[in-house]
């Protein structure tokens, strides 16, 4: 898309607002110079190239794009005036009318990426609440940067995405730190079983990825096929999986909505 303008990203330091200048910068959709980030005590090390500051106040004056990006429990301390200008947040939990009512801002979007966007492999699905069309364009174009996107139209998805995409990212490690722990009570030496473990679920990915089948496809295939895949897979199933993985998804939902601020 063309010119979004300025983009300031408050919490610029950290983590995700880290991997989002990056993609911002990698993507070309601003420049240096069209970039604004904040950290709270110190400028990092290894800072991405573009305008730091420690005033957010600052950051709000010269951007027309503000992408919060702090813990929730920090977001309580911050306070600017963005009346007019396009609010975007990632934090988990913090909702539309929150950040309308603390921001001043009736242009807000809320964004759930996931840790891959560091590595432009994030599922970022957004919501936006604003009556200017192009804000949900501004809003895909950004994140498109760290990955693949989706408009959802209710603010609930994305609490609920939290749990599911948002930290689902660390979900197949789980998986495969239980197969590691599994292959080392077996006597694999336990270099081999992280090796395995690994490129079990890098494999795993990239395959998927490569023959873009659904997930339910994908194992509906291998259970078909009634070989020793399907015996773990069916074996796993009528011992709970999918239950534990609702009940592991729910609180995770749960914890999203606990951090909405009242
Ligand atoms: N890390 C992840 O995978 C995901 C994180 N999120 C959300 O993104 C937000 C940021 O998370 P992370 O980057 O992981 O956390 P982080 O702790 O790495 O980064 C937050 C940054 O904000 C800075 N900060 C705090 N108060 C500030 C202030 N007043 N002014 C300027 N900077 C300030 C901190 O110093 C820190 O550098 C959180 O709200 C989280 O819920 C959402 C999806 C995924
Ligand atoms: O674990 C967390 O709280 C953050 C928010 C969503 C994913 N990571």
């Amino acid at each position: 898309m063309d010119h979004i303008g300025h983009v300031g990203i408050i919490g610029g330091a950290g983590w995700l607002g880290t991997a989002i200048a990056r993609a911002l910068l990698g993507s070309g959709i601003v420049t240096g110079h069209q970039l604004t980030c904040s950290y709270r005590s110190r400028k990092p090390d290894n800072a991405v190239e573009c305008i730091w500051t420690a005033d957010n106040r600052r950051l709000v004056e010269q951007s027309d794009v503000i992408i919060l990006s702090v813990r929730p429990g920090d977001w309580e301390e911050i306070e600017i005036n963005a009346a007019g200008k396009l609010v975007i947040s990632v934090m988990a939990g913090v909702t539309v009318e929150s950040i309308a009512r603390r921001t001043g801002s009736s242009r807000v979007a809320r964004a759930l990426p996931n840790a891959a966007a560091e590595i432009g492999y994030s599922y970022t699905p957004f919501f936006v609440a604003s009556s200017q069309p192009r804000d949900g364009d501004v809003v895909s174009a950004i994140f498109r940067g760290c990955g693949v996107v989706d408009a959802v139209n209710s603010e609930e998805h994305i609490d609920y995405f939290t749990a599911m995409s948002g930290s689902g990212a660390a979900f197949p490690a789980l998986l495969a730190s239980a197969m590691m722990n599994d292959a080392i009570k077996h006597g694999v030496p336990s270099e081999i079983a992280r090796r395995a473990a690994q490129q079990v679920i890098v494999g795993a990915g990239r395959l998927q990825e490569w023959n873009g089948a659904s997930p339910c496809e994908t194992v509906r295939s291998f259970v078909e096929y009634n070989g020793t895949t399907a015996a773990g897979i069916i074996t796993m199933r009528e011992n709970g999986f999918d239950t534990v993985i609702e009940a592991g998804l729910e609180a995770a939902f749960q914890k999203a909505r606990a951090l909405s601020d009242t």
